[in-house]
């Protein structure tokens, strides 16, 4: 089931929180809306399941305008952080609702129910738990719990809203590995929201990024990395370093070193080059393309060694390296060159 929004608009008053939003949702992937607090992703999941509505423009599953459509007339499955499972149900009672409160004529038997609601809880694997109730289980298991619930009555979207958002950051991380290898399992067209880019980048298979009820960029996890469309989703994705200057002859130059310049950034009159921690290199011995540094903190994590430089200018620059990548006897205080090896130019 894909799904296409044209046009969205909404107002709370006087703020807009969503600005002409299009976009296209093509069937079986998972896509996660990602942006800072307040950019409007929630909003935007609640008008494409139908517990708000829009302004103006219109929400199509697969092809057809499904705008002005009640929320159970979708058949949309939700994982909300907040929406929580029926506390005096049993595990079992929670995922056969959906099911059992449909009208008689469409209403599976109870033998049906019963053996859906065991496939359901076999496949989040926790199909031990049917007896208890949620308050003995722990937030993992209530989390996957809410998943097989809105699957049990075989949504053809599921719209997750911050799914994994309360809980600590190790079960946080399993579970997010865990609802990919589900999705590669099940392929509903999924939407996740999260204000979380490491987790968008693992699970995901294509981003948008949201900054005030605006798309910023839509790509895959490495487009979005990579390619970053703007200075905004540059420095949203993941830590990087922003060194700014200008084009001289034909360069783009920040003083220290420089860079080759894209032609569509050869009449711009200031630039920002944007230098992740891992596309810079550490040398003991000066070149004419690196930026005298000095060690404030090394930081071994494994075999990853991790630097804040001070440059001598008082820019404060983020190293990543391998450890053999290191110069020897490298420690805190010592003066090296930095030498950036590559970066992502913007016009500013
Ligand atoms: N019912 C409402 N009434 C008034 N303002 C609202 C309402 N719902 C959302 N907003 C505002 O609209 C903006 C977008 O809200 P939304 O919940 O979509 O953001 P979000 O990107 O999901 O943020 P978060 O990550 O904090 O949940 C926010 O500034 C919010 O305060």
């Amino acid at each position: 089931m894909s799904i296409e929004v044209r046009h969205l608009s909404k107002h709370f008053g006087a703020f807009q929180a969503l600005d002409n939003i299009s976009l296209g949702f093509p069937s079986g992937e998972l896509v996660a809306l990602l942006g800072p607090s307040g950019c409007g992703k929630t909003t935007l999941l609640r008008i494409i399941a139908g517990l708000e509505y829009a302004d103006s423009g219109q929400v199509l599953f697969h092809g057809e305008d499904s705008t002005g459509k009640h929320v159970r007339d979708r058949n949309v499955g939700f994982v909300f952080q907040h929406y929580a499972l029926f506390r005096h149900m049993t595990v079992f009672d929670n995922v056969a609702f959906g099911l059992s409160v449909r009208p008689r004529s469409l209403r599976p038997s109870k033998a049906d129910i019963a053996r859906r609601v065991h496939e359901l809880l076999e496949l989040v694997q926790l199909d031990w738990l049917a007896d208890r109730y949620p308050d003995q289980l722990s937030g993992g298991q209530r989390q996957r719990i809410a998943l097989a619930r809105a699957l049990a009555v075989e949504p053809r979207v599921l719209l997750l809203d911050e799914p994994f958002g309360a809980l600590d950051a190790k079960v946080r991380k399993d579970l997010r590995q865990w609802l990919r290898r589900l999705h590669d399992e099940l392929h509903i067209t999924s939407i996740f929201v999260t204000h979380d880019q490491e987790e968008a980048m693992e699970v995901a298979d294509r981003i948008v990024v949201i900054h005030q009820g605006r798309i910023e960029q839509i790509g895959t996890p490495d487009e979005i990395q990579q390619q970053s469309a703007s200075p905004f989703v540059c420095e949203f994705i993941g830590q990087t370093n922003r060194f700014e200057g200008n084009i001289k002859d034909g360069w783009a130059d920040f003083g220290d070193f420089r860079l080759e310049t894209p032609p569509r950034l050869q009449e711009s009159a200031k630039l920002a080059g944007y230098v992740r921690p891992h596309e810079i290199t550490l040398h003991n011995q000066a070149s004419d393309n690196s930026i005298p540094v000095t060690v404030a903190s090394l930081k071994r994590l494994g075999p990853i060694i991790r630097l804040g430089l001070v440059s001598t200018s008082g820019q404060d620059i983020h190293v990543e390296l391998a450890s053999q990548q290191l110069p020897k006897d490298t420690e805190v205080g010592a003066r090296l060159f930095a030498t950036p090896i590559q970066a992502q130019l913007f016009a500013v």
